[in-house]
């Protein structure tokens, strides 16, 4: 597959553009029009640079509002094209995309608009152009894609042909299985953008909204699939509008692009081992087939002076089973459920989730998958005879640690010196999630790595209100459930750096006696979260609660909530740093986080916290 992406895609000059298009690894751009206009370099320049980069120019966009129109109206129109395939000459692109009229056509006639494509084309000829006529969505008379091809049809001139945008046919919900009967040598491009699920005027959908094949809602491996069966061979390209791509780092955003590609190709390789792929002629590389994570093996915090991390974790029943035999580093435990506090190289660091171990099936080949999915390697310090760890970062710098899934304790564990006799047995049975604050300007791209790399699915986005805004949060998990992270996008007044870093995070781990580990916290003296009486009494109002329960619930500070035939009652520690922990029992079958209870979180942090205005 000819991977390629249109500028407009990207934020900085058109140079910086180009530079982070080649270090991503893409084959070709599209040079979107104003991109060029606003860049002092000449045509001739930018064709050098592509080609020193190795980047092909595949596309030169958009032409619009060309077709529909009066005779006057349409000869000044082949006036602008004709200056515009001059400069496609220089620039050395042989493909201009034309998208159907949205404001000057007053003829609603598709023989008026194939015969005005035919001139075009027959001009176009003159330069060895050919043009893709694109039926935009909101086309004044040509918004489908099946209708785009019939006046290319009409056309009937062999350097006019059609262009493919999946936004434009899926955002209308056109049935794409009708690309099959195209033929492929007409389809000169295709582009390629997914979006949310979104109610609101197409054109705004269209321009603001767009994602990466992966982060929205679009069933993008069946249109590739049809795709493919058509017979198509050119240069797949992602063309995405967003207000937040077009403002965060280009080089991480062209990468976010890259890995929505190659998984795609993988989901559409699969998809047509299944179907039967036709006359299909792409080739669609895939990746190293890993199953889905089986649990977490543990969780790490970095702190540069742990007392406080030991302190929240003897009050919840952790004991120290060890320090590292050559690094500043704790291994605590309850019950199998492990915690590293890690001091290395984190002196004046306040506490914080660092990383995630994970086990999975196959460590070499999840940590393979995740390189060819342009993770970034992250390389730990490791001695001689010391397991050496397979280590990826997540985008918000978060390490994931690949561990290959044992029966028992892990090798590694091996390397920490005994520090408690036992490994202290305990109501605490499993990490039940993670949640981390992503910042603003990579959820999508976050959503996005953990389901290629880890195969971990999306469950639908709730908005949770907090006294410093709409906090998004999406929670992320294996089929089973033994490996749920929650990503929340971190109101900016926590986020001074602008990397989701001010925003404390968590781990909950989950037990089977809720009230015997908060009574035992609470005897070794853990600052619980506090929680307002005005929620007591919002619960009793909804569930009618035994009243003895209900004054546990209040004297140690629980949470509380129901769906279907299961409850939960969960609490959660005081911050330290930026990392706090809750804890939760699940009585069958609650399949939830208290959702509900998400905001009494928030706005007791935030009053907590010293951010309060007072
Ligand atoms: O929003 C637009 O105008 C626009 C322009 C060119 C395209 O290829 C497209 O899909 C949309
Ligand atoms: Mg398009």
């Amino acid at each position: 597959m000819r991977t390629s992406i249109a500028t407009v895609c990207l934020s900085g000059t058109l140079e910086d553009k180009l530079r982070a298009c080649a270090a991503a690894g893409f084959d070709g751009v599209e040079i979107f029009e104003q991109d060029l206009v606003v860049s002092p370099s000449s045509p001739e320049e930018i064709r050098a640079l592509a080609s020193s980069l190795g980047l092909t120019l595949d596309l030169y966009q958009p032409f619009r509002d060309f077709e529909g129109v009066s005779e006057d109206l349409l000869e000044q129109n082949l006036r602008r094209a004709e200056a515009k395939f001059r400069l496609m000459q220089r620039l050395g692109i042989d493909t201009m995309l034309v998208c159907s009229n949205v404001a000057t056509a007053t003829i609603d006639d598709d023989a008026v608009a194939a015969s005005q494509l035919r001139s075009m084309g027959t001009l176009a000829a003159r330069y060895g152009i050919r043009l893709a006529y694109e039926a935009l969505a909101w086309g004044r008379y040509v918004s489908d894609f099946e209708h785009a091809w019939r006046i290319v049809e009409l056309a009937d001139h062999p350097n006019v042909g059609t262009c493919l945008d999946s936004f434009h046919i899926l955002s209308r919900r056109w049935d794409p299985a009708a690309i099959e009967k195209m033929p492929a040598e007409k389809i000169f491009f295709v582009q390629l953008a997914d979006a949310p699920e979104l109610s609101m005027d197409v054109l705004s959908w269209s321009r603001h909204y767009r994602v990466f094949p992966g982060e929205g809602a679009f069933d993008l491996v069946t249109f590739m699939g049809h795709l493919v069966r058509s017979g198509y061979n050119g240069p797949v390209s992602l063309e995405i509008f967003n207000d937040v791509f077009r403002q965060a780092a280009e080089e991480r955003t062209a990468v976010d692009a890259m890995r929505s590609l190659i998984r795609l190709a993988e989901r559409t390789s699969l998809h047509l081992a299944e179907e039967g792929n036709g006359k299909g002629r792409m080739e669609l590389a895939t990746l190293p087939g890993v199953g889905e994570p089986l649990g977490f093996s543990f969780a790490e915090v970095k702190a540069g002076d742990p007392v406080q991390v030991r302190n929240l974790l003897h009050q919840l029943g952790f004991t120290c089973q060890g320090s590292h035999r050559t690094k500043a580093v704790e291994l605590w435990t309850q019950n199998g459920v492990r915690m590293i506090i890690n001091g290395q190289q984190a002196t004046g660091l306040e506490p914080g989730i660092s990383a995630i171990g994970l086990d999975v099936p196959d460590a070499a080949a999840a940590a393979s998958r995740a390189l060819q999915l342009k993770a970034t390697p992250v390389s730990r310090r490791s001695q001689a005879n010391e397991e050496v760890l397979q280590v990826v970062a997540a985008p918000d710098g978060t390490e994931i640690i690949l561990c290959q899934a044992t029966e028992g304790e892990p090798a590694w564990s091996a390397e920490f010196g005994t520090g408690s006799p036992l490994p202290a047995p305990g109501p605490v049975t499993a990490i039940d999630h993670v949640n981390l604050s992503q910042p603003w300007q990579h959820f999508d791209e976050a959503v996005l790595f953990y389901d290629s790399t880890l195969g971990l699915s999306t469950r639908p986005s709730v908005e949770v209100p907090s006294p410093m805004g709409l906090v998004r949060s999406q929670v992320m998990r294996s089929s089973d459930g033994a490996v749920r992270i929650a990503l929340n996008i971190a109101p900016p007044v926590f986020d001074d750096a602008g990397d989701g870093s001010g925003y404390p995070q968590h781990v909950a781990f989950a037990c089977t006696d809720l009230i015997s580990v908060a009574r035992t916290a609470a005897a070794r003296g853990l600052e619980f979260l506090p929680v307002p009486g005005n929620y007591y009494e919002d619960l009793d109002a909804r569930f009618g609660l035994d009243p003895e329960f209900l004054s546990t619930l209040r004297e140690l500070n629980l949470l509380y909530d129901r769906d279907g035939d299961g409850e939960f009652l969960h609490f959660y520690t005081s911050t330290v740093g930026n990392v706090f922990f809750e804890v939760l029992e699940r009585r069958p079958f609650y399949e939830g986080y208290g959702a509900p209870n998400a905001p009494v979180r928030l706005a007791s942090q935030f009053l907590t916290s010293g951010t309060a205005r007072s």
